[in-house]
Order: structure tokens, then C-alpha cells, then sequence
């Protein structure tokens, strides 16, 4: 089979079948989920941001169509889609309806702008990835210690300010969401207040703001336990911002290439970002090298595991971020060993993930409704599947590399939501993956 690829028509399905194994060299795209924040710290700095390294998945789309309909300019240079100017607009604008924001989940990040520009944020509850209830009541406490008032119905939120407080806003997470993480940040930014923030969220699309926060020039120091921000204490000057390359993006193709029985390298993503995923498939037997932006996989040698896989997604800091466990699943199907997977943060993640592997001919037995062990290695079979979300969807690409005959998958909308182009990049190291157009 080979790649054809139709211009200007979108693929309905991808087909992927077993073939040789995966080598060479591919970069991955910028980080979805550290751009959309990323955009939002820009928006929220209420000066020119320059941003390079953006990817074009659709959620970042998304993003980039609400500022530009809630009062910023967004500039991006012919030729350079992947760099962007954020820059506040000089008209005041009425605070805009963003029906869009329901399609992702990252649009709450977009609320301490809004209530830095309009006094106001309404938003409808936000979309992303059906993996289960997805709460937002962390965000309305991290509001309230700002002084800010919340008023929630069916259709959405709506967060107001009230008279202007000084001073630190301190409060403690009773656990550590990403999200609040965030929303406390920006909203020490729009505010211009000092922050401490108790029992923080670590993940590195946390870090990567408030590097790009420090660079602003706010003052921000980080402990396990307690993470705090200042304000600047000159006038600073405009920032240059870059997205880190997507590590989960370069953990799905690692998985690809391991499963594939090939070697190859994946550029772009940190290092510092992958660790847990590199232990992860080191339990496995892969052998991985991990080392400033390249990650190298070489599963040639067809070891076996040399140890059941625990892959527990967690938010502690260090812990193996959630959006790896699908792909990691995919690949231990194909090795030996009773390997356990557990993804209390996602409660419906499971029951998205497991059934449409399951389609493949996958024996995974569900302990718990966020717990599953398999025993591998299991022989799959290719079939129609569906990404019924975003890690579904890459998961399933993964584990159509070894399935017998042809998988073919559908809800492509679904994984365009995270990776502009996966197919492409497992194309690039020899997979047999054909886009299948209308
Ligand atoms: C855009 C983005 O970066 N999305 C990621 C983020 O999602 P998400 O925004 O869900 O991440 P959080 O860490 O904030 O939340 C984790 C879970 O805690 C619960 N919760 C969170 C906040 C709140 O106020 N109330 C509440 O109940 C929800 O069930 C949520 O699913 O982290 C998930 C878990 O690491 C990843 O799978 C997602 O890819
Ligand atoms: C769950 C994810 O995204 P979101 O939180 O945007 O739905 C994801 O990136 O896998």
C-alpha cells in the first residue's frame, strides 16, 4: 500500500497495515497542550507577544479564532504559519459570545484575559475530550481567592470581577489540577498581584508558562510544594516566546517505532518532558536514549520485557502525564508480560479506549472503571475503529502497525484536534499508512 495524499480534500479514513520496520528521523510539532496556555499567558500579559513554533492542530485553531474575536490581533508573518504576534487590539471591544470555546477544553484558560479586558468572562462549559466528568470548580476557587465572583447554569460560567483587592492571593489546591495551576497564574498576571499557590500542578506545560512568565519579568520560584509569582518590578519589554516541541506527539511515535520492531530518532521534544515516558518503555525492554531534543528508540533486537509495565498516569510532579497511557497500551498488547494501566484522572478514559481496541481482537481485562491488565504479546487483528478521542485515535494508529490486514480509522477529526499531521509523520519513517479521501 502506498501513500497517496489528495490536495485540499480532507481524509475520512486512515488506513494503516503491518509493514517494515519504522526508521530514520522525524521532528515533532509543537506541544497543543503547552501552546494553548501559552497563547492565553500571551493574551493575558496585555502586550506583544511573539510566539513561534505554534502547531496547526485544529484546538490551537480554535484558540487563535477566539482571540481574535475577543480583542486581540493575532499577526502571523507570510510564509511563517507557526509563528504568531499576539498583540491586544486599541478599539474596546464588547465582551464577544465564543461559541467555539465549547469545543475545547483549553478555552478556560482564556478567563483572566477576558476579565483583564472586559470585566467579565462568559463562556459555555468547555468540550476537548470526552475521557469522563472534567470539573472546573478548582477554577471558580482560584477566582474567589482573587476576589472574583463565579455564577455557573447549564450553558455555561460567567466570572466577574469586583472591586480591585492588592496584595497576595494565596490559596492551597486540594489537588494538583493543571488547569487551576494555570488559571492561578494568568490571574496573577492580569491582576498584577503576587501569587502563592499551594500543592501546584508541575506538569511541564505549567513550567514552560512560567519560564516564559520569567522571561516578562515576573519573579517565580518553584517548590514541590509551593509555587510563587511576583510581579515585575520595571517596565518590560515585549516577549519572544517558543512552544516546546509536543512530547506526547514524540512518546505516540516512539511507541510506533518500538512496536514496529525499528530504530529511529524523534527531534523536538525535551528531554527534562519525556522522563517518565522513557522509564516507562525502558520497563518495557525498549532501549530508549533521551538527551536534549532527540529521543532515540531502538527495538531491533526484539527484546522482551524485562518486567511488567505499571503505568499509573498521575498528576504529582514527575508522575507519567495521562495522555501517555494510550499509546504505551497499544505497544505492551505487542510485548510480553502482564502489564497494568490505571487512569483515575481521566474516569472515562477507559471506557473510550478499551472497546475500540477490543475491536482489534485486544484482551484487556477492566479491574475498576479507571484500572485494566493485559497480557501480552496479543496478535491483533485490523478492523474499523474510531478515534473517539484524541489519544484513542493515536493509540489506534499504533496498534494498526501490527495488526493483521488493514485498520482503518475514522473520527480523524478527533486526533486533527492534537497532531496536525501524525499520519504524515509515521509516513516519514516508512509506516503504511494511506489517507483515504472522499
Ligand atoms: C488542555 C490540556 O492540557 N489538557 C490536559 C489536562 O486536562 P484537564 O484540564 O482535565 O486537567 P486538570 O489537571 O486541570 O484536571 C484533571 C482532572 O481533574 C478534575 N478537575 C479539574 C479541575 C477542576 O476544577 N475540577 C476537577 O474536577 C477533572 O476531572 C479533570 O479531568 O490534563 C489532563 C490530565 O493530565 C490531560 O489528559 C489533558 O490532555
Ligand atoms: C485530553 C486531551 O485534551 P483536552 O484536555 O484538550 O481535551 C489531550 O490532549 O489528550
Amino acid at each position: 500500500m502506498t501513500t497517496t495524499r489528495a490536495p485540499g480534500m480532507a481524509a475520512e479514513v486512515i488506513a494503516v497495515r503491518p509493514g517494515a520496520p519504522l526508521t530514520g528521523s522525524v521532528t515533532v510539532d509543537g506541544s497543543k497542550n503547552a501552546a494553548l496556555p501559552l497563547l492565553a499567558a500571551a493574551a493575558a500579559l496585555g502586550r506583544s507577544v511573539r510566539l513561534s513554533n505554534i502547531p496547526a492542530n485544529t484546538d490551537v485553531q480554535i484558540m487563535l479564532a477566539l482571540l481574535q474575536q475577543s480583542g486581540w490581533h493575532v499577526a502571523q508573518p507570510v510564509g511563517n504559519p507557526a509563528t504568531a504576534m499576539i498583540l491586544p487590539t486599541e478599539s474596546r471591544h464588547t465582551n464577544p459570545d465564543l461559541p467555539q470555546a465549547a469545543r475545547i477544553r483549553a478555552s478556560y484558560y482564556l478567563v483572566p484575559a477576558l476579565l483583564a479586558r472586559h470585566g467579565e468572562a462568559r463562556l459555555p462549559w468547555p468540550g476537548g475530550c470526552r475521557i469522563g466528568a472534567r470539573g472546573m470548580d478548582l477554577h471558580f476557587k482560584v477566582y474567589e481567592a482573587f476576589g472574583d465572583q463565579s455564577v455557573v447554569d447549564d450553558t455555561g460560567y460567567r466570572v466577574k470581577t469586583t472591586a480591585p483587592r492588592t496584595g497576595t492571593a494565596s490559596l492551597v489546591l486540594p489537588f494538583r489540577s493543571r488547569g487551576a495551576t494555570l488559571a492561578a497564574m494568568l490571574r496573577a498576571v492580569t491582576t498584577g498581584r503576587s501569587l502563592r499557590l499551594g500543592e501546584p500542578n508541575l506538569s511541564p506545560e505549567v513550567l514552560c508558562v512560567l519560564d516564559a512568565l520569567h522571561t516578562a519579568g515576573w519573579e517565580t520560584r518553584v517548590g514541590e510544594r509551593l509555587l510563587t509569582l511576583s510581579p515585575p518590578s520595571s517596565a518590560p519589554s515585549d516577549a519572544a516566546w517558543a512552544v516546546p516541541g509536543d512530547k506526547v506527539e514524540a512518546g505516540t511515535l516512539a511507541c510506533a517505532v518500538a512496536v514496529s520492531g525499528g530504530s529511529a530518532r524523534i527531534e523536538g521534544a525535551r528531554a527534562d518532558d519525556l522522563g517518565p515516558l522513557v522509564a516507562a518503555l525502558r520497563q518495557l525492554g525498549i532501549s530508549v536514549g533521551s538527551k536534549a531534543n532527540t529521543l532515540t528508540v531502538n527495538a531491533q533486537d526484539g527484546r522482551v520485557a524485562s518486567r511488567p509495565l505499571r503505568a499509573i498516569a498521575s498528576l504529582s510532579p514527575g508522575g507519567l502525564d495521562a495522555d501517555f497511557e494510550p499509546p504505551l497500551m497499544a505497544l505492551a498488547l505487542g510485548l510480553p508480560g502482564a502489564h497494568l494501566f490505571a487512569d483515575a484522572i481521566n474516569p472515562g478514559r477507559h471506557s473510550n479506549l478499551l472497546p475500540q481496541l477490543a475491536r482489534l481482537g485486544a484482551v484487556i481485562e477492566e479491574i475498576s472503571p479507571t484500572e485494566c491488565r493485559l497480557t501480552g504479546p496479543q496478535q491483533l487483528t485490523g478492523t474499523g475503529v474510531e478515534a473517539t478521542d484524541i489519544r484513542t485515535g493515536s493509540a489506534l494508529m499504533v496498534a494498526g502497525l501490527t495488526a493483521q490486514g488493514v485498520t482503518t480509522l475514522g473520527g480523524l477529526d478527533q486526533l486533527r484536534r492534537g497532531h496536525a499531521d501524525l499520519p504524515g509523520k509515521l509516513h516519514a519513517l516508512g509506516a503504511d499508512v494511506c489517507e483515504v479521501t472522499p
